[in-house]
């Protein structure tokens, strides 16, 4: 994972940054004040035994004695003056630094002191001691002569000082508060880390503990503290390789955890290949001096300072890379790890006065390693929030889509349900229920106080549809007030949103949607949703809800059209009465109703008299329009569920379902009335017409419509034959076209 720049935070990582390392410094200038050593005095370095020049270094006040490995004791003469006693009661100590020695000791003409071991501290050595010790006999005045015995285990310099008892405790308790402060330091680092792991898992933070624990065992070791420790001072067998082989390890792992950092697996893979081919190499050479091989320590000493130079360089180079691209505090981890190499080295190759602290000399790399360790973990702490927007976006990509598969499943299961409702409605309730769907399905997935469907001239109706149903009111009135408002937006055809306040009220009190309804002008409609406060509709809702307008108006005008087909199939184009075919289908379906109910029905023909004349006088146009109008009085004088067909030509029949006997004969009487009071206006002229109706009731459970139909077109042929305009009725049986009638 690469880590990004988050915008707006830089300011307060550069302020815990300063305030870190402020803390430090303020720190360490304590520490320093506090424990100025006394006056030492001054040492006359003369050659040491095997003719190394030695470095009077120190301005006469500390030596500059080199260790070099190899086994033989080396001896330093110090000659130094010490004033009279009785200046003061303190003992003269001289004060040794700890370097990595196999064994170290004083050696006076007739005196010599204990001889220590780096390796091995005495009990007495103190806690987190920075020097070795050596009290003076109390008696010694003026003139002394003794001679440093080292034997080496690793080349490097020791700083020699006298002093007073009480300056060299404050020396060594001065160095124990810095070591306490960096192995606090980086232990604390190490947990944050592991904490930091346990809540993102990025294994970056493990590469970060483990570097940080390697550095924490190199950097005791280093300091002999390590072998102070139980267990861990088991580590003393391996001596001097040992030591290597922590610090390699050390700077490997610090290597390995800058270059994920600085991200050069994703932007230069080659270089991350190569410096974890480096690492290994690092990681072996530590296995090698754990191998304890003899000669491996010549080797090591030799080539183990450029090693962990040329790694400090390699980090240096990955973190200034990094700040090229403007990685979070790749800039400043640069600078502090070139300052650990300058403060490691630069008192090798002079960098400092001679005169520097002995404890800053020894710790100072090892506090700016600590500072260099902090920079990192700051810039640690930013890929938290990284991973923190990181999951923030992933939520909300999921909510998202879980919200698209949500509004997808309710835009589906509405298409369906209009397919499924509408199909068997007609015209009226179409609209209607179409608009009752909608909402249904929509409220469950925008949380609203009420929603209206409020259409005007829908497919010829004015609806106005509320849920709940205890908003009617409240909508009612509102849309009275606001009539003209709501036409005007339905008319833009684009949704919007916008605030609801109150007179009497301060504030909004409510938010509205508003989705027109795209219904053809002059007709017009509007979805209005409203909820409560201030919460904005989210696009997605809008989204949805413009959705399922379309969806419903889309299936409405389905729905109508296909009624509409379905009328033209079943109607008679004319009359706008049921074609033959479809009265036939009506008919069956009226006698297995009959049947199974044991109910009566009738047939009913009637038959315009002499329309042929109408025709021959008038004109088809005028003959046409006695058919519609004849239609039309014939179906307003019908009840409820009686059916009207146009049998052919000028020859309708009428289905009376549940009548028979007197009853339908007083409909037919009805029928033939009302067409005879009939006046039909037809170009300037008014027309009269009447009709022959024939009546035939179902006799029973063995009669067909067929048969029915038989018997009232011959009691209509009777009617006809007995003068017209009159009702006849079929007797039970006809014998012939010529039958009798009633
Ligand atoms: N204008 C018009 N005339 C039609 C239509 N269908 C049939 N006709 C006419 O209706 C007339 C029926 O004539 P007829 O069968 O002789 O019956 P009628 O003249 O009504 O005499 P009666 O039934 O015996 O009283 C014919 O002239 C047809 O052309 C139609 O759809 N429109």
């Amino acid at each position: 994972m690469t880590p990004t720049r988050t915008d707006g935070a830089d300011w307060l990582y550069v302020v815990g940054l300063v305030l870190l390392l402020a803390l430090f410094a303020a720190g360490m200038a304590l520490a320093f004040k506090a424990a100025q050593p006394e006056v030492p005095v001054s040492i006359q370095a003369t050659t040491a035994d095997d003719g190394t020049p030695v470095d009077p270094g120190a301005g006469s006040q500390a030596l500059h004695v080199p260790v070099h490995p190899g086994g033989e004791v080396m001896a330093t003469p110090l000659s130094f003056k010490l004033p009279p006693s009785g200046e003061s009661d303190a003992r003269w100590v001289v004060w040794v630094s700890r370097g990595v020695a196999d064994t170290i000791a004083l050696e006076g003409a007739d005196w010599r002191s204990p001889t220590r071991d780096f390796f091995h501290p005495a009990p007495t050595a103190g806690v987190l001691a920075s020097g070795y010790v050596f009290p003076l006999p109390g008696d010694w005045s003026g003139d002394v002569q003794l001679r440093l015995e080292m034997r080496g285990a690793m080349p490097g310099s020791v700083r020699v000082r006298v002093l007073r008892e009480g300056a060299a405790l404050r020396l060594e308790q001065r160095g124990a508060v810095i070591a306490a402060f960096i192995y606090g330091s980086l232990l604390m680092l190490t947990l944050l880390m592991l904490a930091l792991y346990s809540a993102a898992r990025d294994r970056i933070f493990l590469v970060f503990c483990s570097a940080n624990v390697l550095a924490l065992l190199a950097l005791a070791a280093i300091n002999g503290h390590l072998y102070q420790v139980p267990l861990l001072r088991a580590m003393a067998w391996w001596r001097g390789q040992g030591l290597w082989a922590l610090g390699l390890l050390a700077a490997g792992a610090a290597l390995q955890l800058l270059s994920r950092y600085a991200s050069t697996q994703e932007r230069h893979p080659r270089v991350a290949r190569w410096v974890d081919g480096y690492c290994l190499l690092l990681g072996l050479l530590a296995a090698v001096c754990l191998l304890g091989w003899e000669g491996t320590l010549q080797w090591i000493v030799t080539a183990g300072p450029w090693l962990v130079l040329f790694t400090l360089g390699c980090g240096v180079l990955l973190a200034a890379e990094a700040a090229r691209r403007r990685v979070r505090l790749a800039g400043p981890i640069a600078i502090t790890l070139l300052l650990v190499a300058v403060a490691l080295y630069g008192g090798e190759i002079g960098f400092f006065a001679p005169g520097t602290d002995p404890i800053w000399l020894h710790y100072g790399y090892q506090m700016v390693l600590v500072v260099f360790a902090a920079t990192l973990a700051v810039g640690m702490v930013d890929r938290v929030g990284v991973y923190r927007n990181q999951r923030d976006e992933d939520r909300q990509a999921r909510a998202d889509s879980e919200m698209r598969m949500r509004h997808e499943t309710a835009r589906a299961s509405l298409s369906d349900a209009l397919q499924s409702n509408l199909q068997t409605l007609g015209p009226g309730d179409v609209e209607w229920t179409a608009l009752r769907l909608l909402l249904e399905h929509l409220l469950p997935h925008v949380p609203v106080e009420f929603a209206a469907a409020v259409a005007h001239g829908f497919q010829g109706h004015d609806i106005c549809m509320v849920m709940p149903r205890s908003a009617q009111a409240e909508v009612d009135s509102l849309v009275a007030t606001r009539r003209l408002q709501l036409k005007r937006e339905a008319v833009k055809r684009l949704s919007l949103q916008q605030p609801v306040t109150a007179p009497d009220r301060d504030g909004i009190i409510a938010t509205e949607a508003l989705v027109p309804l795209p219904i053809h002008a002059p007709g017009w409609g509007m979805l209005m949703l409203r909820r409560s406060g201030e919460q904005r509709f989210l696009d997605e809702e809008l989204a949805l809800a413009e959705e399922m307008v379309r969806l419903v108006m889309v299936n409405v005008e389905q729905a109508l059209s296909a009624i509409n087909l379905r009328r033209s199939a079943e109607l008679d184009a004319l009359t706008g009465t049921f074609n033959r075919r479809t009265i036939d289908q009506w008919l069956q379906r009226c006698f297995t109703d009959a049947e199974r109910n044991d109910q009566a029905v009738s047939v009913l023909f009637v038959d315009l008299d002499h329309f042929k004349r109408i025709n021959d006088d008038y004109g088809h146009a005028c003959g046409d329009q006695c058919l519609r109008r004849v239609a039309a009085t014939l179906h307003q004088s019908l009840s409820a569920g009686d059916l009207l067909g146009r049998y052919g030509g000028e020859e309708f029949i009428v289905i009376l379902p549940g009548r028979g006997g007197a009853a339908a004969r007083v409909a037919g009487e009805r029928l033939r009335q009302a067409i005879q009071d009939l006046r039909i206006e037809c170009e300037g002229r008014t027309l009269e017409v009447t009709v022959s109706i024939g009546l035939a009731t179902r006799l029973g459970p063995d009669e067909k419509p067929a048969s029915t139909v038989d018997r009232a077109d011959k009691a209509l042929y009777a009617a006809k034959r007995e003068g017209r305009n009159c009702v006849r009725v079929a007797p039970a049986v006809f014998e012939g076209r010529t039958g009798g009638t009633a």
